[in-house]
Parts: C-alpha cells; structure tokens; sequence
C-alpha cells in the first residue's frame, strides 16, 4: 500500500495506452498522487474522453520517427509506463501479424526512443497468459513460461526484449504480469470499455442487463470443481497502485523484477455469472458453449514477491466490490447511451 505521505509532485510519466481501460485508471492514480501522466495513445481501441488527468499525444508506437519524435519532445521524463498493445486473444490467433507488429514492434520502437532521452525506468504490461497450461497452482514468477496464445507468445517476446535492454543498456524495468483485469473506479469516470468486448464479466453484465440476449460460457467439461476455467480477478484501481509502488521502489534501489499482480484466489466463470445475479438482482441467461481457443484450465498468482518486491496487497479485489464497481460504470454509462 502507498502510505499517505508519499507523493508523486513533481513527476511526470510516459504512459504508452494510458486511453486504454487500464491505463486511465494508471493515470488517474498518478495526478491523485500530484504526477502528470502524459498519455501517448494511438486511440485505435482507447477512448480520448478516458484521457483525464493529463495531456494526450497521439502517436502510434508502429511508427518509429514518430515514436521517437513524441519521446524526444519529453527528453525530461524518467518512467514510461507501457500498456499499449493489442489484447484480443482470438484476433492474435487469426491475424499474427498484426500482433507481433502492434505489440513487439511498437513496443522496439517505445525502447529504441527511450534510449535516446533520460527515460531509465520503465513498467511494463504483461499477462499471466505468458504461462501457459500448467497444473503449478498458484503460479510462482519462476514457472516455466510456455504461452497457448499468440498474445501470449508476444507479451513474452517483450519480456525477453527488455532483459536484454536491462543487461546491454542498464534499462531498469518492473514487468508486472496482471491477471484478470476487472472493476472500475469508484468515481463512475472510467471503466471498461473495449470494442469489441470479450471479457467475461462486462458480458455478463451485458446479459443480465439484456443487453444482449443470452450469454456463452465456453468449456464446461475442464478438470476444475464446477467444470468452467479458473481465473484470478484483479481489481483496475489495485493494478493502478501496483504502478505507483514499482515506481518508488526504484526510488529504493530496484533494478529490475518480474511480479504477478493478483489475488491468489481462484473463482469459476460460473461463480462469476453467480456473483453478477447476487450484485444487480438479475437472472444471467446463459448458454454453454465448446472451449474458446487459445484458453488455459485455470491461473491464479502466488502473489508473494509482489508483496516483498513491492509491499503490494490488493486491497479493492473483493469480488463483490468488482462486480459491484463495474456494474455501476457500465449502468452509468448505458442510461447515457
Ligand atoms: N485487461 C486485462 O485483463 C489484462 C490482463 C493482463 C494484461 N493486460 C495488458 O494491459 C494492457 C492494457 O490493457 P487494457 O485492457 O487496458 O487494453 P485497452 O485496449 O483498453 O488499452 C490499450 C491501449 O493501447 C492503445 N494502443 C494500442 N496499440 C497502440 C499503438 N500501436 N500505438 C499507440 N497506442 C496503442 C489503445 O488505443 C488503447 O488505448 C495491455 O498491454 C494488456 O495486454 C490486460
Ligand atoms: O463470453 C465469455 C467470455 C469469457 N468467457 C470465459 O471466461 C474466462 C475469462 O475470460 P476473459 O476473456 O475475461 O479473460 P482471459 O482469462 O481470457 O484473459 C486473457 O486476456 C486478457 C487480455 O484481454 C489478459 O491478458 C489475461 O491475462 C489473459 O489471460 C475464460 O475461461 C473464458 O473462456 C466465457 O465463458 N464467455
């Protein structure tokens, strides 16, 4: 936890996708604290009305005279925090290219540029999805990393990028591997919003509001106790702190780590259409559907180095209090549409 004397006045960070839905909930977390947050952001899935707390440069990290000319005019700034990428597991699968493009390339593109100014330090996004299938529960930072997906495939390849960049330039670097991203803001300004979205709990949200009319829940036969996958729920605003501690544990000294941020708790896709029904009082209309591709049985995080690394503990991940949190967004949202 960030204890109330700790400031971030004076500041300002690089956050590459802070339009995004995880990098607005950064951002907000970083002018709470008195930082700037200077978002560099594409908009191809952000939104420039979840740009808040600070200025917007549009620039897409594909483009390398562009990326370094948006770095260069920032030539002061120390931290980049990197969360733009393409997330979208089952368009990895069927366009590859793409995605190592918008995701190894572009993110070449954010280190080459940052090399050429007084930018060391850098946080970078990757996903409990560089795992892969493997029985080792709660996954620890040392298990073998053999990624399903293609995205997967790619947030790996980052990771071994910025090593090498750590051993060959003294990069420093906290790779935060997030589990599953969910909830909102308590202010209702920020939530999730992806286009398409293909995340579970916004779908279920979707159809209990009827939105939507029935829901898929793929896979109902895994080895797990209800037969539906396993998955750790994280929630956006705890995600955020965890930014904010990795920035001042460079202050301390840190040169470089890998942490998984999550909870350590396991909870079914079924236990989260439950979950839904109890928060908004709503029947969830389901269908069960064949495995989705690309899906592993079930990810939880040992989040023990988190803590000693970087004296994380979630303290928003009740998952009432997530379900709860994103229905109010998304309800905000909807009576506006
Ligand atoms: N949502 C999750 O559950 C989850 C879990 C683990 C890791 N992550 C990682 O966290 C990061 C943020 O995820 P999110 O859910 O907020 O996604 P998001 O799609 O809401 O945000 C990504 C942002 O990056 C921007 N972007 C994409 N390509 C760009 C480019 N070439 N140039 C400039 N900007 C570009 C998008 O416009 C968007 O604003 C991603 O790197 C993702 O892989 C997310
Ligand atoms: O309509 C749906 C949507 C999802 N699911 C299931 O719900 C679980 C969670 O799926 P999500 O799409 O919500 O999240 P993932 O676990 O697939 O998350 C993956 O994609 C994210 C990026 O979008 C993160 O990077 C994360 O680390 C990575 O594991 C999976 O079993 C999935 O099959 C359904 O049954 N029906």
């Amino acid at each position: 936890m960030t204890s109330p004397h700790q400031t971030l006045a004076g500041r300002d960070f690089i956050v590459a996708g802070g339009a995004g839905y995880i990098g607005s909930h950064v951002c907000k977390s970083i002018a709470d604290l008195g930082g700037v947050p200077i978002t560099f952001d594409n908009l191809s899935a952000g939104h420039a009305h979840a740009v808040q707390w600070g200025p917007l440069v549009d620039v897409d990290l594909r483009d390398r005279e562009a990326t370094s000319q948006a770095f260069n005019h920032y030539e002061h700034v120390k931290t980049v925090i990197h969360l733009a990428s393409s997330i979208e597991v089952g368009t990895g699968e069927k366009e590859p290219a793409q995605f190592y493009d918008n995701n190894v390339s572009a993110a070449l593109n954010l280190l080459l540029a940052m090399n050429e100014t007084q930018a060391d330090r850098l946080i970078f996004s990757s996903t409990c999805a560089t795992y892969g299938e493997t029985q080792n529960m709660p996954l620890v930072e040392t298990e073998l990393q053999n990624p399903v997906s293609v995205y997967g495939k790619t947030k790996l390849a980052i990771e071994h990028m910025i090593q090498s960049f750590h051993k060959a330039y003294d990069l420093k670097y906290v790779t935060l591997r997030y589990f599953n991203a969910s909830g909102a803001d308590e202010s209702g300004l920020i939530g999730e919003e992806h286009n398409p979205e293909t995340h579970l709990i916004p779908i279920a949200l979707e159809a209990a509001a009827g939105r939507r009319p029935k829901m898929k829940i793929f896979g109902t036969n895994y080895q797990t106790p209800d037969g539906t996958c396993l998955r750790d729920y994280i929630h956006v605003n705890d995600i955020a702190e965890a930014h904010i501690l990795s920035e001042f544990a460079f202050d301390k000294g840190l040169t470089h780590a890998e942490v998984n941020i999550g909870t350590g708790r396991p909870i079914s896709n079924l236990e989260i259409l439950k979950t839904v029904e109890a928060v908004t009082g709503l029947a969830v209309p389901f269908d069960a559907a064949p495995p989705r591709a690309g899906d592993v049985t079930k990810l939880y995080a040992d989040s023990g180095r988190a803590k000693a690394v970087l004296g994380f503990t979630p303290s928003h991940s009740d998952i009432t209090n997530i379900i709860k949190t994103a229905w109010r967004f998304h309800s905000q949202k909807w009576n506006h549409d």
